[in-house]
């Protein structure tokens, strides 16, 4: 649907070069949600806004639908603008205009409606986003939530194949978010509508994305569905950011290690499930059948859009009256199909 090919974008600043995209590739699948996240100055408005040629690649092709867009004209920019709808931090809507004329505006400069066609279409967008009763209001008089509602309306005016969402919940609060992020989900779900959103928060990833990609001083640095970026991430700055937010996947093992003190010997794993082996009692199965005891030093609990998942680093105990048993719970793990990783051996064996 969208292919990112070595795109590059370099800025001058006081005549200096200053690199915001440095050859970024990714493919974003028609119908899916693909995040990208990052930190202040990664580059991610600077991608996102490449997309529909707010900002023109200095180097590279976007091809979307099929269409080189950096070799567009300028009514071939105008069709393009129409495919992919835009939804922004700050709403950006026309403050002396009412909510159905903000979401009117679009179609009106679209030019192929009829006012019947406009006034039936903007009537469809107020229910589709839940603000029929505030149709004759001005932004001034609308919450945060509201405001983005519109946003997202206007977006959807023109029936987008893609929507772009640059920070889309980050000037709200976190109950708002929550309800923008579902309104985003069910939009995805009933219109089958690509959307691509950024955003430096880990749980707007986990709530909504299938995938996502990280950016990191301009690349590109991991990317996959979000359920293996959450649980194995690659890159240390991808642990860095999920252990500011409190998410699996973080745990690094030396501070783990510091924290624990003396108390812990044995070897260190981390388990992972996903789906169904999240919903099982895996622990006490292992012990009865194994006859070993594990000790949960960390865990995480939660669901990855919907999916249940689980993280917990626990420590095998008594490997010193039994060698063979690391190697009887790794065997029964991979029977089970769960995920592990041997996080270090027990502490005497690596002194
Ligand atoms: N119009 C511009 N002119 C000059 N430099 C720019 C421009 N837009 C972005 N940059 C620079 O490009 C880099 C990437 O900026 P960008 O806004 O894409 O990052 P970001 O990840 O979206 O950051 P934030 O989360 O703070 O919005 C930064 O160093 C920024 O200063």
């Amino acid at each position: 649907m969208i292919r990112i090919s070595k795109v590059s974008k370099t800025f001058q600043i006081n005549g200096e070069p200053r690199t915001a995209l440095d050859n970024i590739s990714l493919e974003i699948r028609a119908g899916e949600v693909f995040g990208i996240i990052g930190r202040s100055g990664a580059g991610k408005s600077t991608l996102v806004r490449t997309l529909n040629l707010l900002e023109r690649p200095s180097s590279g092709q976007i091809i979307v639908g099929g269409q080189d867009i950096t070799a567009l004209d300028s009514a071939g920019l105008q069709r393009l603008r129409r495919r992919v709808g835009m939804v922004f931090q700050h709403f950006n809507l026309l403050q002396a205009k009412t909510v159905a004329e903000n979401i009117r505006f679009p179609l009106k400069l679209g030019g192929e409606l009829s006012a019947a066609q406009m006034d039936a279409r903007v009537e469809e967008l107020l229910q589709l986003v839940g603000l029929a009763e505030q149709r004759h209001q001005h932004p001034a008089q609308l919450s945060g939530g509201q405001k983005q509602r519109v946003g997202i309306a206007r977006a959807l005016a023109n029936q987008p194949d893609v929507l772009l969402c640059d920070e889309a919940t980050s000037a709200l609060d976190p109950e708002t978010t929550q309800s923008i992020l579902r309104l985003l989900l069910d939009i995805n779900r009933r219109l089958q509508l690509t959307i691509v959103l950024i955003t430096h928060e880990m749980d707007v990833i986990r709530a909504v994305c299938d995938r996502v990609a990280i950016l990191e001083r301009g690349q590109l640095i991991e990317t996959g569905e979000v359920a293996d970026v959450f649980l194995f991430p690659q890159h240390a700055v991808t642990r860095a950011l999920l252990a500011e937010s409190h998410q699996a996947g973080a745990t690094d093992l030396q501070s783990l290690r510091a924290e624990l003190g003396a108390s812990t010997h044995g070897p260190l794993l981390r388990l992972s499930f996903l789906d169904e082996a999240a919903t099982q009692p895996l622990l006490s199965q292992l012990s009865l059948e194994l006859h070993l005891q594990l000790n949960v030093l960390q865990g995480t609990i939660g669901r990855i859009k919907g999916r249940p998942f689980g993280q917990l680093v626990v420590e095998l105990l008594h490997t010193e009256q039994d060698p063979t048993l690391l190697a009887k719970l790794q065997q029964a793990l991979r029977q089970r199909d769960i995920r592990f990783e041997l996080l270090d051996e027990p502490l005497e064996a690596a002194a």
